[in-house]
């Protein structure tokens, strides 16, 4: 679930709430220049905006700060600063009647890099905030969003040392594969020659992203190709947001243990409202079957809410973040489209219609849509029940199997078919996982600010 308050603010209050904040919701800021895209991916991912309609989109005139909820434990803030709102080294700050400001800052000493901008103090932005989303439109003469980069870069190493940068070499659609790489090269190397210049030398920094390692001093910094067109800006924002979540080493072990212990292939933890996946094991993630995962979340959504029953008189029993209990009743003799919906199957009421041969036209692999016979008994609206789950059969022998783990995540597993014959070894060890999920997401909350904070 979504929760966005769109707030514009004219100026960043004072640090004085900060620790209280970054414990509460890891700060996200997200910038680049003019038209890059920054409003745009906003939509797509938080707001299941098309694709198409962005290119309405007026330009952002303020800072704005959207807040994200998924569930109630994974909570995060995203403050986007418009491209317009150009940055300046200190000495060259322009006031609103043209007259140039140097001096509003701790660091004014140094006159290269404190950057302020249209009102805004980029610096406290960067304290504030444990990443820097930059977005730079690889469509466009990039060279001008290259420098404005790296002054952020350098401003934010003085500020903020630990601070994370991923950078979206965006619009990629338009480009050939050979384009995205050669292009992916060139900003990574004019990024890293800037601060070879600065630092003195480049050998230990590999070439597609460098200071991974988080015992060094080295720059946090990560390279995506995205497009608004395909999964790429999902699976951009969830590398994003996976960084910022402090449970996320613990959720990777426990999806390696699943997948050892239960023959699969892979296993990804996804928001059901915005498809992020806020965790995978750690196995490099296949593409194809990460936008698989997707299409079968849309898939069960639409189905969901086609043959779905209106659930105004479901009595729910939530324990904070919709731990359900098991014993709700759908029953209800009032509602006239009873007889008609036949049972329930697979997280969706089974209409007169059989889809037992359902294929969908975005995954041309699907041959069939089998499902385990369960009972829902959460508001369609919610989409999936503590009992829902779901097998999809692809061809080339895989399959890709659904649990329901809470109102806002799901588990999806690829699998070969012949690892299904255990269903119920599967089934029993995906019940431990949820239990062992739910439980790092209750006990986590008082253990995991300075983790947040880092
Ligand atoms: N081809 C392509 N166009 C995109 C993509 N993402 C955004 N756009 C287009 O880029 C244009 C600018 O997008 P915005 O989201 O308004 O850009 P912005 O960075 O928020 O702009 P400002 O608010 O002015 O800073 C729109 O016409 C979008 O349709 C993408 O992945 N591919």
């Amino acid at each position: 679930m979504i929760e966005e308050t769109s707030t514009v603010v004219n100026d960043i209050d004072s640090d004085k709430n900060d620790n209280k904040t970054s414990y509460m919701r890891p700060n996200i800021l997200l910038t680049g220049l003019r038209r890059s895209g920054k409003t745009s991916i906003q939509r797509v991912i938080f707001t299941k905006m098309q694709p198409s309609q962005t290119q309405f989109l007026k330009s952002t005139p303020h800072l704005t700060i959207n807040q994200f909820s998924c569930g109630s434990f994974i909570n995060f803030q995203v403050q986007e600063l418009p491209g317009q709102l150009h940055v300046f080294p200190s000495l060259q700050f322009p006031n609103s009647d043209g007259t140039h400001n140097g001096s509003s800052s701790l660091y004014d000493d140094d006159n290269t890099t404190h950057l302020v901008s249209g009102g805004y103090d980029m610096e406290r932005l960067l304290k504030r905030c444990n990443a820097v989303v930059y977005i730079i439109d690889a469509q466009d003469d990039y060279s001008q969003s290259v420098s404005s980069l790296n002054m952020i870069i350098q401003s934010g190493k003085r500020v903020n040392p630990r601070l994370r940068y991923e950078v979206f070499i965006h619009k990629v659609d338009q480009l050939s594969e050979e384009a995205k790489i050669e292009t992916q090269r060139d900003i990574h190397n004019q990024v890293r020659e800037h601060f070879a210049d600065v630092n003195g030398g480049t050998d230990s920094w590999p070439l597609t992203s460098f200071g991974s390692n988080p015992n060094t001093q080295s720059l946090l910094i990560n390279f995506h190709l995205t497009s608004i067109f395909d999964h790429s800006i999902f699976e951009a924002f969830s590398k994003v947001i996976q960084k910022l979540i402090p449970q996320f080493n613990h959720l990777e072990d426990l999806l390696n243990y699943l997948i050892s212990a239960s023959n699969m292939e892979q296993a990804f933890l996804f928001d059901i409202q915005t498809k992020i996946s806020i965790a995978t094991d750690s196995s490099p993630t296949d593409m194809q079957m990460y936008e698989l995962c997707c299409d079968m979340i849309d898939l069960l959504i639409n189905m969901s809410e086609i043959y779905g029953r209106s659930n105004d008189n479901v009595v729910q029993t939530t324990e904070d973040d919709g731990i359900i209990n098991d014993e709700q009743s759908y029953d209800n003799p009032d509602d006239e489209d009873d007889e008609n919906e036949g049972h329930i199957v697979n997280g969706i009421h089974e209409s007169t219609n059989s889809y037992s041969n359902y294929s969908f036209s975005t995954t041309p692999m699907v041959t069939s849509f089998a499902s385990m016979t369960e009972t829902i008994t959460e508001p369609t609206s919610n989409v999936f029940d503590s009992m829902s789950s779901s097998v999809i059969k692809l061809t080339g022998g895989r399959a890709l199997y659904l649990k329901e783990i809470n109102r806002h995540l799901a588990l999806i597993c690829v699998l070969r078919e012949e690892a299904l014959t255990k269903q119920a070894i599967i089934e029993y060890n995906v019940n431990q996982l949820k239990k062992s999920i739910l439980e790092l997401f209750h006990l986590t909350p008082q253990t995991s600010s300075s983790s947040v904070a880092s």
